[in-house]
């Protein structure tokens, strides 16, 4: 019997917990929100950020005691807004067992610092690079939590610890994939949510497939670029993490990244879009990140650096989209 505490249960953490309890794991949520702590506890719910499951399993429970929470974890799993991560977990950092393994399923990066996820975790919980996992794929939470068919990609330094933990997820309608490049689903997670806040723009602004699809190929090509300049597998970015993941991200209403990037292009202020948001858009402070980091790495984003106007000057679409027509002719 496998202990797994996941630290935040909003939409991901909980669908993921459900997962996770359907493997046949005891399942234990900690929030920081004490109405959702008892909602999961007295209720088996979570009304507030996944109400569509009536009903989370017996073998799911939650606390918001830190040091109960993760006494007896074998596994500690972390779903936090990525730009609250740092704080957050230094409250955990004495409090987790030695030989725990720790998984996030965070998709974002540092704005304070450009640090990728695993970076932070790593550094925050001081974590060697076998004990820490990541989790990126398509996964958009409802559909999981629907119990429809969907797959991940589990990466860890130590193929061993992410069979340990691919099999901990595994269900009937949950498959996961290993791999050792932590960096490239770092890289593929938070990047592919910056091209989800363009290519919802252009679908709000009234633009079509053709218009979609040359954002989520050059945006493909962007994270590819940066992704291997940070030292990311070239082949992870075909994979379920980096193209799977742009497809279901890009073409779904349930993305809060694809909305709230829609409802600018709609013409909401950055402001209205965030107060529209049903959770955390992660590409909107990763944005500005992605830009620092491709100045650092010497990798153009010219993606990246458009939504930046976008999101700091409040630029229309139709800018956004001149200035991504804006360089030399290249090659592809
Ligand atoms: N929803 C989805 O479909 C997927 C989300 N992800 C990623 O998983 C992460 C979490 O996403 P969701 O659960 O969907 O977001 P959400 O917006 O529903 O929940 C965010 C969580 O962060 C917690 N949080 C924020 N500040 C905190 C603090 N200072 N201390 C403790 N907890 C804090 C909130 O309490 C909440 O539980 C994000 O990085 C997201 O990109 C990854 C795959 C799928
Ligand atoms: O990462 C996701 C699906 O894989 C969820 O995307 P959003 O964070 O945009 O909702």
């Amino acid at each position: 019997m496998t202990n797994i505490t996941v630290l935040g249960a909003g939409a991901w953490g909980t669908a993921f917990g459900q997962v996770l309890a359907d493997a046949g794991n005891i399942v234990t949520m900690w929030a920081i929100e004490p109405e959702i702590v008892t909602d999961i506890h007295e209720h088996h719910r979570n009304s507030y950020r996944l109400p569509s499951v009536e009903q989370l399993p017996a073998n799911m429970d939650a606390t918001g005691d830190r040091a109960q929470a993760v006494a007896n974890a074998d596994i500690i799993v972390v779903a936090i807004a990525a730009q609250f991560a740092r704080l957050a977990l230094t409250e955990f950092k004495d409090l987790i067992p030695s030989t725990a393994l720790v998984v996030s399923l965070m998709k974002g990066i540092e704005r304070t610092t450009g640090k990728r996820m695993d970076e932070v975790v790593r550094e925050s919980l001081n974590l060697p690079a076998e004990r820490f996992v990541a989790i990126s794929g398509p996964n958009l939470s409802k559909q999981v939590a629907d119990r429809q068919p969907a797959a991940t990609v589990v990466g860890c330094a130590d193929i061993a610890n992410a069979r340990t933990v691919a099999k901990a997820c595994e269900t009937k309608y949950f498959k996961p994939f290993v791999t050792t490049d932590v960096i490239g689903l770092e890289m593929c997670g938070s990047l592919k949510n910056v091209v989800a806040l363009a290519v919802g723009m252009a679908r709000g602004a009234g633009y079509g497939e053709n218009t979609a699809a040359m954002i989520e190929t050059r945006g493909l090509a962007e994270l590819t670029a940066l992704g291997k300049a940070a030292g990311a597998d070239p082949k992870t970015f075909a994979g379920l993490a980096g193209v799977g993941d742009l497809v279901a991200t890009c073409g779904s209403p349930l993305s809060r990244n694809y909305t709230f990037g829609a409802n600018l292009g709609k013409g909401l202020s950055v402001e209205e879009a965030t107060k529209a948001s049903n959770g955390v858009a992660e590409g909107v402070p990763t944005t500005g990140a992605v830009v620092a980091l491709g100045r650092q790495l010497g990798v153009p984003t010219p993606l990246a650096s458009a939504m930046s106007d976008v999101l700091d000057k409040g630029i229309s679409c139709a800018d956004m989209l001149a200035e991504l027509f804006g360089g030399a002719i290249t090659e592809e």
